[in-house]
């Protein structure tokens, strides 16, 4: 039985005492919600307050990227060590933009998620395929090649914590949603991909996440899907109240 996780990116959003309003607003309103993991991921600058501000709830707090080694003359980055330190629980590791903008490779992601899982953090791994990649009929091949080498080498039997968020980079911030016959096919192509790579025991346990225009009115139809055990979310994880709801819909 896997456990729901719905994780917020918030990406470059939200100064500290922003993050301290969502959080007094959102606290309230997932009380209740025990069946769903949650995970927000706030900006480097606004984990320690927001890490503070749900102690003692079951929210949860990762990063949205780690550099893979403990220290290191590495102007800008935080290492796995550092969010230990400070309580993180959870990292993002190879986001579509991280890949886009910050030249993250599969090979680089395969380091980072080595060094999430020996430090002991829950990994959130993001695959997807480009637009002109789906259209051209290459989805698979693009899966098949970002988990085959951002897996490559992970030991099963220190892989149970991890989690793969498929978010097509077509449906990320542009509205445009994969249908849930789309997600669910992409989520069982990656669920067999990791019983090939890990174990089948890996693939069953493994949650997998769709991500990408994830809103409270579609929050329903991709979240209760047979191969898709939740969300990550970036726009609409911006305010409580459209956060909350997209955790309160996926659990019906
Ligand atoms: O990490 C989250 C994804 O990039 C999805 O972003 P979005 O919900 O704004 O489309």
């Amino acid at each position: 039985m896997r456990k729901p996780l719905i994780a917020a990116n918030w990406k470059m959003y939200k100064i500290p005492a922003e993050a301290i309003d969502f959080t007094d607003a959102f606290l309230p309103l997932v009380a209740n919600q025990e069946k769903t993991e949650i995970v927000l991921c706030p900006s480097m600058t606004s984990l320690g307050v927001a890490i503070a501000a749900t102690k003692g709830t079951q929210v949860h707090i990762g990063a949205q990227t780690m550099h893979w080694l403990d220290n290191g003359a590495y102007t800008g980055e935080t290492s796995p060590t550092m969010l230990n330190a400070i309580g993180a629980t959870h990292v993002l590791i190879g986001h579509s933009e991280r890949r886009q903008y910050f030249n993250e490779t599969d090979e680089t992601v395969n380091m980072k998620l080595k060094s999430a899982l020996a430090h002991k953090l829950i990994p959130i791994v993001c695959v997807g395929e480009q637009k002109a990649e789906r259209e051209s009929g290459h989805t698979n091949d693009v899966l098949q090649q970002q988990l085959s080498i951002g897996l490559q080498g992970i030991d099963p039997a220190i892989a149970t914590p991890l989690v793969i968020a498929y978010e097509p980079v077509w449906a990320i911030g542009t509205g445009l949603t994969a249908t849930p016959q789309i997600a669910d096919d992409a989520h069982k192509f990656i669920r067999a991909q990791i019983a090939e790579l890990l174990s089948p025991a890996i693939a069953a346990s493994t949650r997998i996440l769709y991500g990408g225009s994830v809103k409270p009115d579609n929050a329903a139809s991709l979240c209760c899907l047979e191969n898709i055990d939740g969300a990550l979310v970036g726009g609409a994880s911006l305010d409580p109240i459209s956060f909350a709801q997209i955790i309160a819909n996926s659990s019906i």
